[in-house]
């Protein structure tokens, strides 16, 4: 299978290594400033997992230098994502269909939109990672999972070929026959997970130690859950009951991608993530006050968008 990476960053330059040390065909699409990165460090991998270095990645800068392409594994921040848009149309030309694996849910009638529905595919991503100085990828959860699966049903064929080539990578892969209630699933999570550990600056075990903060994310899943099921998802009490006892069973210190990124002063996801939230809700006639209040909390560490 003929992979483009576009973000080789944490999770992309991860999962891209993961699929060429099975010996797949993968090509990281990448700027300037990341190329010089991986022509000085290389790209490498350091996970308990196992630790693998991509012997002689294949870089390019320019989507003309790509023939041709199966698969675009599209790992960019929801900031980021308009400026992938001309680079998706060209890969899609020559052939690719897109895996995107951003969290949130905001990109994908987006990327249909632009891109046609029988190009998108749904996918989500369940690891904690990160880039260290160098450009390496930091691999620290005992997970790594990526599910995904079929949005248009012309979309068989390469979901059933991508879970191949992933059955024998370093990867938590998984097939999903209803990718939309897990995406979802996910966005109910992670709203709620970035939400609290980046409002209060705190990683999850401190917001566990006081009830009135921890209780504070049983409200937020629920108003996740009322949203999704606006658009006719079916996400239930078992879904926040899960997301609440996976928050329960997490590490002290264990926190989100966002809260991370506010710790390293970084641009945040907010308005991909908790924006996005807001904007399907009043498409709906909903309000969201949990969220809206999170939103106003975290906004003023936003930053430039970049
Ligand atoms: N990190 C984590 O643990 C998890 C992250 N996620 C989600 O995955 C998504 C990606 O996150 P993550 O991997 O952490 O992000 P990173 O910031 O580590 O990586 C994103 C990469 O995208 C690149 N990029 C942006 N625009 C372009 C472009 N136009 N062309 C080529 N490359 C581009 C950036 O490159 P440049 O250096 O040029 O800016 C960067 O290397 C997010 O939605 C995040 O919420 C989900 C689960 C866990
Ligand atoms: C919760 C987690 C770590 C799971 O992948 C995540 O998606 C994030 O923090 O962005």
């Amino acid at each position: 299978m003929k992979i483009v990476v576009l973000g080789a960053g944490a999770l992309g330059a991860y999962f891209g290594a993961r699929w060429t040390e099975v010996g797949q065909d993968v090509t990281f699409l990448v700027r300037e400033k990341r190329a010089k990165q991986i022509r000085e460090h290389g790209i490498q991998l350091h996970s308990k997992q196992g630790e693998y270095k991509v012997s002689d990645p294949k870089v390019v800068e320019e989507v003309n230098d790509i023939q041709d392409a199966d698969l675009v594994l599209l790992a960019v921040k929801g900031y980021h994502l308009d400026g992938t848009m001309d680079t998706l149309k060209s890969l899609v030309n020559k052939g690719a269909k897109v895996l995107p694996i951003l969290n949130g849910i905001e990109h994908i009638p987006i990327l249909q939109q632009e891109l046609g529905k029988e190009s998108v595919l749904g996918g989500l991503s369940f690891i904690i990672s990160t880039l260290d100085d160098k450009g390496h990828v930091v691999h620290s959860s005992p997970f790594h999972d990526l599910v995904y699966g079929v949005l248009h049903p012309s979309q068989q064929s390469v979901v059933e070929e991508l879970d191949r080539i992933s059955e024998n990578a370093k990867i938590g892969n998984k097939l999903s026959e209803s990718i939309s209630e897990e995406l979802w699933n996910k966005y109910m999570f992670i709203t709620a997970f970035s939400g609290i550990t980046t409002a209060s600056n705190l990683p999850i075990g401190e917001i566990r130690n006081y009830k009135e903060t921890f209780d504070l994310v049983k409200n937020f899943l629920q108003e996740m859950k009322t949203l999704a099921n606006g658009y006719e998802i079916p996400l239930t009490d078992e879904h926040v009951e899960n997301a609440l006892n996976k928050l329960k069973g997490l590490p002290d210190e264990a926190t989100s991608s966002m809260h991370q990124d506010r710790r390293k002063g970084l641009t945040l996801e907010v308005d991909h993530l908790h924006g996005g939230a807001l904007r399907l809700a009043e498409k709906i006639g909903l309000d969201l006050p949990y969220t809206r209040t999170t939103y106003g909390l975290i906004k003023p560490f936003e930053n430039e968008m970049v």
